[in-house]
């Protein structure tokens, strides 16, 4: 691939690479302009800025200041991404990884500065792509905030913190976090819109529009070549660029804040200090301790700041007098930054896909030489048993380099079929493959030479010798449970490669098959295909992660027990996050205590103990403490525990692999792991507890009629009721992705013992229970995204006049597309019907009006609206929300 922009900047000059620091001093605003404050600094030239007032006072700070670059007022973001920044930034394109960030205290121009840097960039990196027609390229849009030291995903309407886990490869990664396929500049803008609208924004002294959280907006790109004619263009480059806009720093005094804004201010100063300190260190050199766990900013910038990535950093300053210390804390910031180097490199994946093809051409161009060798008729006998020897070496070469194909192969159609894809588009599904045992009719007869082939492949980034080891060596083998799709090259991979969802990835990953043509995802398409939130959620959001029981559960418990490569790291803060979170449950979802804890029940992933009760029917049990019955433990029979450990073994075989396909593959006698699946186990357990529950109940009727007796009333109900709840249960565990393991315990040691209705009873419950909370979070998940789709159609129907008319009555700044939306989602909310637009809008131009001390009439109004309710017209709540407010 090309390299994107002329200057390349040397990655190897044996120390990393400096961070590239501009400074861009804002004009004076209309506030300070009216105080009659004064302006302080002056670019003296394009890497010099100044204080003016240097005669006047006597300092102990610097007068001048040199950086990279430095803007003066007049400067357009235009110029400011142009000379510098555009070159970081795009790296992002050769598989390096890159981070911006802005940096400067509040009001001083970090957003202004932030959303024209982004969108010049991704609109680069488009124009860029679009002109590459030997590289397919894959982007993946995130975007996250820290609030108050928790984590939010912006793109989800769940505000459940997420928590940071470390990755021995990738460093912090932000567990569970969404990540979109991007497709065009209009998907773009739309998602670049839901995280505006989603971003905590509060109004203070000196910022009526102040960002109360960092947010990072994450671009991961990853290019694979469409020709293997060079080894080097089979791999995948992947990188991912950060847009970071951090909170700017204040004091209390100069933004006058109390209450919610002083706490957000003590959050935002603190994670700014300690990214002070980070810099400060760094500055002096790598060695010594970097206190990058001190604060959730920090963590998960580690790898911009000091570690694999290429970074900018712009510092914004107010020219006023009035912020004079804040311009200086600003200005050390700055210098702390030059001198901190990064070590970034190209990060390349080889994904399957990639060398299921590199072995075919490698296989390929082996035979052709046998062949010529074979031609070759005139040697001595002594070079002919050397050519022997060495086509008896060859011979194993291409049998282990079959071998790697065909599991590469197999590992990949797995994959795609996961993901279902259709396999005859598979490229390799046409093409002859090559069969290694017809060579070696040819190799006999001739002669031939070796040493190209290690030539060859030692020439690019993977090596012959080292293939078939390297693959076994790799993240991958045929054996491996782990769900990483790609073979490492180069370390560390910045993310897992190949455009398909991986099933239990780190990240809540979606992305489409290449094939895959995708609709816009335009509001008209949403509002008038009948199309449900739930199927557009699932069709753009990706797999719903609540069908996840496992999962969502555990986020509800803020913790999680599940067995991932990861170690959780997770500190005081976090578990001040693992409360909010169940605070949040508690109030959404959860009524009672007991509940929680019998959900806690069923989620927990530790391995169970069996337990039967004293009729000798017996449950499951995830948590002893919890569960009402854990005392009566006893020994279950020897042949259960082994059935049991045979079926846990398939269950944790079959983690990777959804039941249909290994059915599939059972049912095809394929090369891939045949393992029974999920659901044939669950025929396997239906037969045989029909098969016991039959036998009890032949064997009783038979008693019955020997002793002529009647089967009493009772029992013939019993089987009734046990046979429908058995039902029901079923049901619901596929309705919530109960795992295999519990249902396999359940049934095995549940068999329709009248006694056991109580245990039965237990399992209704709690996955009824579940069934209901992971509706209600899904369903707020869609409600979100159906609002900010819909509040855009709502503002259409008005014409271009009418919008700016009905924009003024708002008082809303034409250009804040943030409000705009904001409101336009506020509209939306208050009708349910088109023809009630115009007037439900007048009512929100009355609302916006209405002032009250610390709070917004956005918090108003969320206070005071329920949200949309489906037949019962949402306008009507609205007046009575407005009559409350006195209107
Ligand atoms: N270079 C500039 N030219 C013109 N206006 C600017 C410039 N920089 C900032 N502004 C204006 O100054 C105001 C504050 O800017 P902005 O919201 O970007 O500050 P911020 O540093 O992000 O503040 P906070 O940290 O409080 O979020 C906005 O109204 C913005 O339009």
């Amino acid at each position: 691939m090309g390299s994107i922009s002329g200057d390349e900047i040397n990655l190897e000059d044996g120390q990393g690479e400096k961070i590239f620091v501009s400074v861009r001093v804002r004009p004076m605003n209309a506030k300070e302009l009216a105080k009659n404050d004064t302006s302080d600094w002056e670019c003296v030239n394009n890497n010099t800025i100044v204080y003016k007032n240097a005669s006047t006072e006597r300092s102990m700070y610097p007068n001048a200041y040199t950086f990279d670059r430095v803007y003066g007022n007049e400067s357009t973001t235009r110029e400011v991404y142009e000379v510098g920044v555009k070159r970081v930034a795009l790296s992002v394109l050769n598989g390096i990884n890159t981070s911006i960030f802005a940096y400067g205290q509040t009001s001083s121009g970090k957003t202004y500065t932030m959303t024209g840097i982004t969108q010049y960039a991704i609109s680069d990196i488009f124009d860029h792509i679009s002109n590459q027609i030997d590289r397919e390229f894959v982007l993946k849009f995130s975007a996250i905030e820290i609030y108050n030291e928790c984590v939010r995903d912006l793109l989800s309407a769940d505000g459940t913190p997420l928590r940071l886990l470390d990755d021995p490869e990738k460093g912090t990664v932000v567990d569970k976090l969404t990540e979109i396929h991007l497709e065009d500049w209009t998907h773009l803008m739309e998602l670049l819109a839901v995280c505006e609208a989603q971003r905590k924004i509060g109004e203070t002294s000196m910022n009526e529009m102040s960002s109360r959280s960092h947010q990072i907006i994450r671009l991961t790109i990853e290019s694979t070549s469409n020709e293997f004619s060079v080894i080097d263009s089979a791999s995948t480059l992947t990188a991912t660029v950060n847009f970071v806009d951090l909170a700017g720093s204040e004091r209390a005094s100069q933004t006058l804040s109390a209450g919610k804004r002083l706490k957000e201010g003590g959050h935002i100063n603190r994670s700014l200090l300690t990214l002070g300190t980070v810099i400060r260190k760094l500055s002096k050199g790598p060695k010594g301790h970097i206190p990058y766990r001190d604060s959730k900013l920090t963590r998960i910038l580690q790898n911009s700041l000091g570690g694999n990535a290429r970074t900018a950093i712009i510092c914004t300053l107010s020219p006023a007098h009035t912020h004079l210390e804040q311009s200086r804390n600003t200005l050390l910031f700055a210098i702390c930054a030059k001198d901190v180097r990064t070590s970034a490199h190209v990060n390349v994946v080889m994904s399957e896909k990639a060398l299921v093809k590199q072995l075919q051409r490698e296989m390929a161009r082996l035979s052709n030489e046998v062949k010529n060798m074979s031609a070759s008729t005139n040697d001595s006998e002594v070079k002919v048993k050397e050519k022997e020897h060495k086509i008896q070496k060859m011979e194993q070469e291409v049998k282990d380099l079959t071998q790697e194909r065909d599991l590469a192969r197999a590992r990949l159609e797995e994959i795609l079929r996961a993901a279902g894809v259709d396999q005859n588009l598979l490229p390799w599904i046409d093409s002859g493959s090559w069969d290694g045992s017809s060579v070696s009719g040819h190799l006999r007869g001739g002669s031939w030479d070796g040493s190209s082939v290690s030539g060859h492949l030692r020439g690019g980034s993977w090596d012959g010798s080292s293939a078939s080891g390297h693959l076994r060596s790799g993240s991958w083998d045929e054996h491996s449970t782990s769900d990483t799709s790609d073979v490492a090259v180069n370390t560390p991979l910045s993310s897992a490669a190949v455009n398909i969802p991986l099933s239990s990835a780190a990240v809540n990953t979606y992305s489409f098959p290449k094939n895959h043509k995708l609709h816009n995802p335009n509001e008209d398409h949403y509002v008038f295909d009948n199309i449900t939130p739930r199927e557009f959620m699932n069709q753009y959001f990706g797999p719903d992660p609540t069908q996840d029981w496992e999962k969502t559960s555990q986020k509800l418990r803020g913790r999680t027990h599940s067995v991932d490569s990861f170690k959780d790291v997770e500190e005081g803060s976090e578990k001040d996050e693992a409360k909010a979170n169940e605070g949040n449950l508690g109030n959404s979802h959860v009524d009672d205590h007991s509940t929680r804890v019998s959900i806690e029940d069923v989620t927990c992933s530790k391995p169970p103990t069996l337990t039967r009760s004293t009729s000798c029917s017996a449950i499951v049990e995830g948590d002893s403490s919890s569960s009402p019955v854990s005392e009566k433990n006893a020994v279950v029979e020897s042949k259960s525990e082994s059935d049991i450990k045979e079926l846990c073994r398939q269950d944790s075989q079959s983690s990777f692999q959804s039941a249909d396909e290994k059915e599939m593959q059972q049912i095809d006698g394929g090369v891939l792991d045949l393992s029974p699946s999920s659901r044939t186990l669950e025929k396997v357990m239906e037969y045989d507890l029909r098969g016991r529950y039959k036998d009890n109940m032949v064997k009783g009727t038979s008693k019955a009629v020997e002793s002529g007796d009647k089967m009493k009333e009772g029992e013939k109900e019993w089987c009734l009721v046990f046979e429908e709840q058995r039902r029901k249960i079923i049901e619901l565990w596929n309705e919530c992705n109960i795992p295999l393991l519990h249902r396999t315990y359940f049934f095995l040691l549940i068999k329709g013992d009248p006694s056991d209705s109580v245990y039965i009873e237990v399992e209704l419950r709690r996955l009824s229970f579940l069934k209901q909370t992971l509706d209600e979070v899904s369903s707020a998940r869609a409600l979100t995204l159906e609002r900010a789709m819909l509040s855009r159609k709502l503002l259409s129907k008005f014409t271009s006049s009418e919008r700016e008319s009905l924009f003024v009555k708002w008082g809303i700044d034409l250009e804040s597309r943030n409000r705009r939306f904001q409101l336009a989602q506020l509209l939306w909310t208050l009708t349910d019907d088109f023809e009630h637009v115009k007037e439900s809008a007048d009512i929100v131009a009355k609302l916006v009006g209405f002032e009250e001390p610390n709070t917004t009439p956005m918090e108003l109004f969320a206070l005071s609206v329920p949200p949309k309710q489906e037949s019962q017209g949402i306008f009507s709540s609205w007046r009575n929300a407005l009559s409350l407010l006195r209107y």
